[in-house]
This record gives C-alpha cells, structure tokens and sequence, in this order.
C-alpha cells in the first residue's frame, strides 16, 4: 500500500496455548540447564534469575509487537478507523489490545517481584520452586489472555484481505440499493472481476477496481448495497458501504433501477437518496438511472415519470440514463464524474497552503523583446581578406601527418619538442631508479666482456664434443638400473619371507612406542640394540649378528665374519625390522630441535596448551545435545499427559 498502510505485514498471532510452549520451549533451549547443589549459592541464583528473566524478555516482546504491529485506530486513515470499528467492532478491538498491554505489564511485575525474591533464595531447592512459580504465573497471564489472541489471529487474517484502498488517491465509489447493478458497472469500468447474481446482496464487502482517464490512475470501489431504513438497524455489510461513503472524498456514483428488476420500487430508491444525501456533502454526485435496456424512460408509468422528473430537478447532482447491458451512457457517466472530481481536487489543492509554497517557489520565465529594432546579422568587411591571409600561410607539419606519411616506420618520439639549454642533452640516458638506488650503479661494467667470454667456453666445449658423451653411457645405465631392479625386488621377498617366519601366531606385535621405558632401561645395561621387538620376554633375547659385528668392525675384529658364519662377503642383521629401524627420522617432538634444546621446546609447549586447556574446560553452559533431536522439541503437539518435566 502506497499510502503508508501495512495491514498484510503483521505477524501472525499464535494461539495462547502454543504462545507458551514455544516461549518455554525457547527458555529451556536457550539458557543453560546444568546445575548443581554444591555450587555457590550465587550462581545457582543467577542461574534460575536468567531462567525467569529469559521467559518474560520473551513474552514482552511477543506482546509488544503485537501492540505495535496491530494499527492503533487513533493512527489510521478515518476511513480505515471507521471500518476495522464497524467490522472488528471497536470496543472489542481497543479492549483487546489493551489486555494484552496489561498482560504485559504484569509479566513484567511478576519476573520483578520473583527476581527479588530469588535474591533470598538460600538453596537449589528453593530457588527452583521460585523459578517455576514465576514462570507458572506468566503462562497463567498469558493463558487469560487465549480469548484476546485468537480474536486477534482473526482480525489479523482478515485486515490482510482488506482491499488495498487509498483513502486520498481520486476515487469513484458505486452506491445504490442492491441488485441494482454496481458490481456489472465495476466490471465494466476496470479489470475487477466482482461477482455479479441476480439477487441482492451478493456483493458483501468492499470491492476496488484501477483504472486510467485522462492519464491518470483511477480507483473505483464497488459497495455492497444499502437498504432504505435507519442507521441505527444497518448490518455491518451496509456499514461498510457507509463508512466508504462517508470518509473516502471521491466521485459518488449513485444508481437507480428503473425498470424495478432489482425488486425494489423507484420510490424508496429514490428516497434512500435523499436520506444519505448528507453523506455526499462537498462532493461530485452523479446518478444513473439504470437497466434502460429492460424498461425506457418513456415506457415508465407515468407516476414513476412524473416522480423522476422531480428527482431530475435535485440541484448539484448530474443524471445519465444508462445501461450495463447495451453500456449507453456509462462511459458518457464516467468520463463526467472523473472530470468533476478532478476540477475539485484542483481547487482544493490551490487552496490549500502547499500550492502557495509551490507558486513562490517556481519562476516562470515569459521572455518579451526589448524594443522593435531589426537586428540583421553582420560579416565585418575584412573578413575576406583574414581568409585569405590564413590560407597563405604555410601549413604547420603535426605529428599526426608525420606519423601519416612514415605509415609503419612512425616512432613517438616526444623528446624532439624538449625546451633544453643544451639540445643534445635531451638524448641522455634517463637515470632508472629502483627503491632508491640508480639501477645503473648496479650494473656490471664488464658483463658483455664475461658473457662474451663464457658463449667462447660454451662453444668450445661443444666443439671438442663434451656433450656428445651422453648417448653412450645410455646402455651402462640400463644395465645398472636392471640389476637395481633385481635387487630391490629380492629384497622385498626376502623381507615378506622374513615376517611370516617370524610372525608370532596369536599375539599382537607389541608397538616399540609402548616399551619406552624398558627401551631405556636395557639401553642403561648396554642391551639396546638387542631388544627383540614383538615379544614379550627381554630377558630372553637373543643376540643379533649385526650389532656385535658392527662393534667387531670398529676394532678390526677379523672374528666378525664368524659370527655371522652362513655368509662370507655380507654381515646382516638377523633382525630386519630392527635393521631398517634407524632409517626413521627423530620423533615428531625432536625434529628440528637441537637436542640440548629439546626439554625447553617441551616446556614452551605445555606453557602454550595450559591457557586452552583451563579455558576449554567443559561448564555448565556448555550445553549439549547429545541427541540431535530432543523429543521433547520435536514431537508437536502433547497429549493429555503431564507437562511438569518442565
Ligand atoms: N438488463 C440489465 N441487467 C443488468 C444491468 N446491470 C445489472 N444487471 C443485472 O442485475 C443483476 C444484479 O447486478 P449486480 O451488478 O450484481 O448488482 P449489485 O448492485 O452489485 O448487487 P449487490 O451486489 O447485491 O448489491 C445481475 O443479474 C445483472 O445481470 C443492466 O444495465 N441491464
Ligand atoms: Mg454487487
């Protein structure tokens, strides 16, 4: 709505029975819901305060949208005022609204008064019983109020289908009894598409329709029909059609059925004019005396004849004879009315003080001559003669007609215009500066020499065939890489072999990490090396060749080939998991530390954690759903059951 309106924009009201489940439910999901006895009695206080304040936070803002969403009559277009009175009732409406502000007044006192008393609360116990009472006593406030909120879910629902009339845009309005043909006119006029029966009432709320004359937007509203008693006995259906007519400063667009079809006689519809005829004060009024096609004037009875011709004699109000059917005189009707309202909306406006500012404000320029002097325009004498002049002269040569001539050969070159003192500076070097420094005190002089020199070695070195060797030593590299091949693959079975062997059947290989300490401690015994990795019995362990060889080889041993005994040219260890052991790096901890400096690095290390660890350290508020849906949130709507795990 272009005029400031929002009656479809208000949030839908919940009923007070879910209005307090999804209060409640939002408290227990969004404060914590640990604590415990033997905590300091102030935090278990805190705890239930948030508890209490948390609920009534939420229902007073639930409550105060509502008070703000809801138009307040006072606020409103009278037009709108007067309807949402006639049909909501406005007692009943202000009276609604105001409950809920109490409501939530006293949702305020209450959290006050319980936030008090849960100052004084000496254990967990009671500050839990105070807690709920406060919040058992919000739900029964709002609980009262479950008459006040449904009636607003429908007042709501229904403002949302309010037609979307703009109380000050130009406006013609469509009155008459019922049956009388408005909505066929509406029909006729705009786009609406208004329910037309052929009997009365049909037509049961307001209608509105757009449409354009003169460039302009229109609006026209169909109404429902009144009937000719007084207004104290009129139904809220005729009340809206009166309401429209009272407050919406349109063109009134009064019609009468002649040929009586509609079953009411000309004489009351005549007489029901005049009685609403105060309704239209200060405004453009035409009547039609429609359905001409059924009955003409001129077959009228002659007492209907006579009493039209004195209705004709009403002053103010334009009469048109017309037809919806054979649409005679309708447009004729329209097009009269609208200009109507439009000379008097004018003049209002420029009655009004804006037009004023607005004349002040604007200046409009009316040129007039000065005098009635001819003013011929005039060529000075010399002209000629300046032409020619200029033609003489010689043709300067611009960069753009050299650079025309030499086509592909053109250089810019811009230093040839430079003003020097001396003009053979203007082809010197530019110095390149680079952060600071001249590029060219970094140059090398001698580097065309050096580059000059190192191209002779190159050459050379190609001549005397240096780099022809490499396709030769082609087949010796293969025959390498194949042996390699050979080896590594033997390795590897011997390896696979090596661990079946080895293999203790039922037990788990022990991990090394695990034996840390005895690692060490056989280490302090000088058994180190010999730790027989996978099995459990250390004391049991056998001597491997390698180690003692690799000793043996240190002293020049010549016995270190004994010990081996089964091969003559390779010592081996009988170990290979073991013997390939050190070809893992450091631990993750060591790398990259010097040794001496490891302990400080562990040291730094635990220094850093400590802060995270004492931050990160699990509280009450720490809440989680361990359960991704809680039932209790999820399962809609309860039973009869109990609802005391709250
Ligand atoms: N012959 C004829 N019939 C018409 C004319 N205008 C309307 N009617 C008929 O009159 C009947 C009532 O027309 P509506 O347009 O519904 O009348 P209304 O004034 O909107 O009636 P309510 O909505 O009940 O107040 C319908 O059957 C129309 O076809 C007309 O100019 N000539
Ligand atoms: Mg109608």
């Amino acid at each position: 709505m272009s005029f400031g309106y929002n009656f479809k924009k208000i949030t839908v009201v919940q009923p007070a029975k879910e209005f307090i489940d999804s209060t409640l439910s939002k408290t227990q999901r969004k404060t914590p819901t640990v604590i415990h006895k033997h905590l300091p009695i102030s935090r278990i206080r805190g705890f239930y305060l948030r508890k209490v304040k948390y609920t009534q936070q939420n229902f007073h803002d639930r409550l105060e949208m509502m008070l703000t969403e809801f138009p307040r009559l006072e606020d409103i277009h009278p037009f709108y005022s007067d309807l949402m009175g006639v049909l909501y009732d406005r007692d009943h409406y202000k009276l609604a609204l105001g409950q809920i502000s109490t409501a939530k007044h006293l949702i305020d006192a209450v959290a006050r008064d319980y936030a008090r008393l849960l100052k004084f609360g000496d254990s967990l116990y009671r500050c839990k019983l105070l807690k709920t009472a406060a919040l058992g006593r919000m739900c029964t406030i709002v609980k009262r109020q479950k008459a006040n909120l449904e009636y607003l879910e429908e007042v709501r629902q229904h403002l949302s289908r309010l037609p979307s009339i703009d109380p000050t845009a130009r406006t013609l309005l469509l009155a008459g009894f019922p049956n009388v043909g408005k909505s066929s006119l509406i029909n006729l006029l705009t786009r609406a598409d208004v329910e037309v029966q052929p009997y009365a009432f049909t037509t049961k709320s307001l209608y509105i329709g757009h449409m354009d004359y003169k460039y302009l937007k229109w609006q026209v509203i169909d109404t429902p029909g009144i009937l000719d008693h007084e207004l104290e006995e009129r139904n809220t259906i005729e009340w809206q059609s009166v309401t429209a007519l009272a407050h919406l400063k349109a063109a009134i667009v009064y019609i009468v059925d002649i040929s009586e079809q509609c079953g009411t006689p000309i004489e009351t519809q005549i007489a029901l004019f005049k009685k609403i005829k105060p309704l239209f004060a200060n405004k453009p009024v035409c009547v039609m005396l429609n359905k001409i096609d059924i009955t003409p004037f001129e077959q009228l009875t002659p007492e209907n004849q006579e009493m039209i011709n004195d209705f004709l004699k009403t002053e103010g109000v334009k009469f048109y004879k017309t037809s919806n059917v054979s649409k005679e005189g309708i447009m004729d009707m329209r097009n009269a009315a609208c200009d109507e309202l439009l000379v008097q909306r004018v003049e209002a406006k420029l009655r009004g003080r804006q037009a004023d500012n607005i004349l002040n404000r604007v200046y409009v320029a009316q040129p007039k001559s000065r005098d009635e002097v001819d003013r011929p325009s005039v060529i000075p004498g010399n002209a000629p003669q300046l032409r020619e002049e200029a033609d003489a002269r010689p043709k300067i040569r611009t960069e753009r007609d050299i650079e025309l001539e030499l086509d592909d050969e053109y250089m810019l070159d811009l230093r040839k215009t430079w003003d020097l003192k001396n003009a053979e500076e203007a082809a010197d070097a530019i110095p390149e500066i680079w952060e600071g420094k001249n590029i060219t005190d970094f140059v090398d002089p001698d580097i065309m020499t050096k580059l000059a020199a190192l191209e002779a070695e190159e050459e050379e070195r190609a001549k005397s065939g240096f780099y022809d060797l490499g396709g030769e030593m082609d087949s010796d590299d293969e025959e390498i890489r194949d042996l390699a091949k050979v080896i590594r693959r033997k390795r590897k079975i011997r390896k696979l072999e090596e661990r079946v062997d080895r293999a203790p059947i039922g037990r788990a290989a022990l991990p090394r990490k695990n034996d840390k300490q005895l690692e060490t401690n056989m280490q302090d015994l000088g058994l180190g090396e010999h730790i027989q990795r996978g099995r459990g019995n250390y004391k049991e362990s056998i001597h491997r060749g390698r180690s003692v060889a690799r000793k043996r080889m240190k002293h020049n041993d010549g016995d270190a080939m004994e010990v081996d005994g089964d091969s003559g040219s390779v010592t081996r260890s009988k170990s290979r998991n073991r013997s390939q052991s050190h070809v893992r790096g450091p631990a993750r901890n060591q790398s990259g530390v010097r040794p001496e400096e490891v302990g400080k690095a562990e040291k730094l290390r635990k220094k850093a954690q400590k802060n995270i660890n004492q931050d990160s350290r699990r509280g009450e508020a720490d809440r989680r759903f361990l359960d991704k849906k809680p039932k209790h949130l999820f399962s809609g709507k309860r039973g009869n059951g109990t609802t005391d795990r709250r």
